[in-house]
Parts: C-alpha cells; structure tokens; sequence
C-alpha cells in the first residue's frame, strides 16, 4: 500500500525462548495515512507487545517498523513521539504531585523543559497558549471542570481519560490507544468515541486495542486480529465479524460486536 504511515515488516518478539510476536513468519500490516484499525485479539495474542514494537518500548527480534518512510529501528522511544506519534498505556500514568490541568501541560512541555522541571514550576506560566489546549483537551474527554483537581482523586477511568488528554494535546499524526474503555464509565465512553471519531474525520492515524468489541468494531475502518503473536485475519468489521476463523479463536458463535 502506497499511502502507508505505518508499515509493520516482518516483525518478530522473543522473550528468551518465547515468541510473543510474529508466528513462524514475522508479523506483517500496513496501516494508510488516516486510518483508523483496531488491532485485536484475545488475552496474550500479542497486542500490547505489538504497541510497544511500535512505540519504541522494545525493540523487534527481527523486521522492522517504518514510520513515514523511516526505518525506526535505531530510534529510541523519544525520537519516536517526536516523530509524531503517540501511545496510551494499558495501565495509566500519570504524576501525582501535579494537577490534572498540569499533568496535561507536562504532556507538551516535557520534551523541551523535562517533567522534573514541570514537577517545579519552572515551566513558563505565562503559556496561555498551551494552558488553553490543556484546558480544550480536558474537555474532549469529558473532565472539564477537574482541571485544578489531584490526579489522586480521579476515578480509575478519568485517569484512563486523563492519559489520553495528556497525548491528545501533542497533536499526534499517528495515535495508539491500548484498551481506553477499560474501567471507564458508559458516559465517559461515549465522549470517548465521539473524541476519535473526530480525530478520524480530521485525519489522525488511529491504532486501538480494545476488547470491547462493540465499542472498536463501530468505529474502526479496518481490523487486524491476532492470535498466538500472529496475523489471524485483516479486513473491514463486517468481514471481521463473520469470519469464521476469528468466531471461532476470538469472537465466539453467540458474539454480540
Ligand atoms: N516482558 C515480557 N517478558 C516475557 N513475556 C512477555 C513479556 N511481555 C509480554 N509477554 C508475553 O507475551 C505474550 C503477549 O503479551 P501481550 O501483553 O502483548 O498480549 P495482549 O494481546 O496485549 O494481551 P491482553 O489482551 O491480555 O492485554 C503473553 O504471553 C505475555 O505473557
């Protein structure tokens, strides 16, 4: 595919023995420029461990990730988000000494000032500009009116939000969220949608891992199942859904999604 952002390329994970990505002959997707694919599968398939060959977390036992043409494989994690992309963790983080509004503005700010200096106060207050997109990301994730909260008294699904704010605000190219509906409330979850598939329209690159099947398979325009590391299917949610290789390892006949 011409028009790819992302090639995954034969790509392959070991663990000492273990291989927990690519199968017998490398894991291998191109995701275009503005797509919006879901990656799933079930428990252990592989798809965390894909995200974090992708971020730059870990490194491919073999084959490559490119990213708008650039081979990644001697980039660190930084260089990577620096590159334009951006990626929420199956477990948020988040820094508890600062404010939910300040925890969003570490989200631009750190890769010039680091968040130690950010921890101190030493960024500049005076950035209305960046407070204001702190503030317009909050919103999109419905926790407008938290911005002067702890981050240790939002519910376990506003700090899901919250994490997705802190990358939303860097504008990414190319976005991957690691289940964002987990613990996260029917309301907050429609925000959520409503939030991607704005970003979708506007052109963002969107990769998402989720089990709620229900939630993905309405928004996303492809879909990549794995299974054991490797590629089980890839289509468009209507043919993922009758699929009968992925009823059968994933779906379950009497599925709902
Ligand atoms: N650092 C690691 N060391 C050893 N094995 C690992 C490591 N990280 C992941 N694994 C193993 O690799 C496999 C894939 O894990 P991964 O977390 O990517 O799956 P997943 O599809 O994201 O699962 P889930 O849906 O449960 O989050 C699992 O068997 C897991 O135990």
């Amino acid at each position: 595919m011409s028009d790819a952002i992302l090639k995954v390329e034969g790509v392959i994970k070991n663990f000492g023995g273990f291989r927990a990505v690519g199968g017998p002959d490398g894991l291998t997707f191109n995701v275009p420029r503005g797509g919006f694919l879901g990656l799933i599968g079930p428990n252990g398939a592989g798809k965390s461990t894909t995200f974090n060959l992708v971020s730059g977390v870990l490194k491919p036992s073999e084959g490559r990730v490119v990213l708008e043409d650039k081979d990644l494989s001697d980039c660190k994690a930084s260089d990577i988000a620096g590159l334009g992309l951006a990626r929420t963790f199956q477990t948020p983080r988040a820094f508890p000494s600062l404010t939910v509004l300040e925890n969003v503005m570490v989200g631009v700010s750190h890769t010039n000032e680091g968040p130690f200096s950010a921890m101190l106060g030493n960024w500049r207050q005076s950035d209305g500009e960046l407070r204001e997109k702190a503030q317009a990301a909050l919103a999109k994730v419905g926790l407008h009116g938290h911005e002067d909260d702890e981050v240790g008294n939002l519910s376990g699904g506003e700090l899901r939000m919250l994490e997705v704010a802190r990358q939303l605000v860097r504008e990414p190219k190319v976005f991957l969220l690691d289940e964002p509906t987990a613990g996260v409330d029917p309301t907050l979850q429609q925000k959520l949608a409503s939030l991607l598939a704005d970003l979708h329209a506007a052109g963002t690159t969107l990769i998402v891992v989720e089990h709620n099947l229900a939630f993905l398979l309405n928004l996303a325009d492809r879909v990549v199942v794995l299974q054991n590391g490797a590629l089980l299917a890839e289509g468009a949610p209507d043919e993922i859904r009758r699929n009968p290789d992925v009823v059968a390892a994933y779906l379950g006949a009497d599925h709902e999604a």
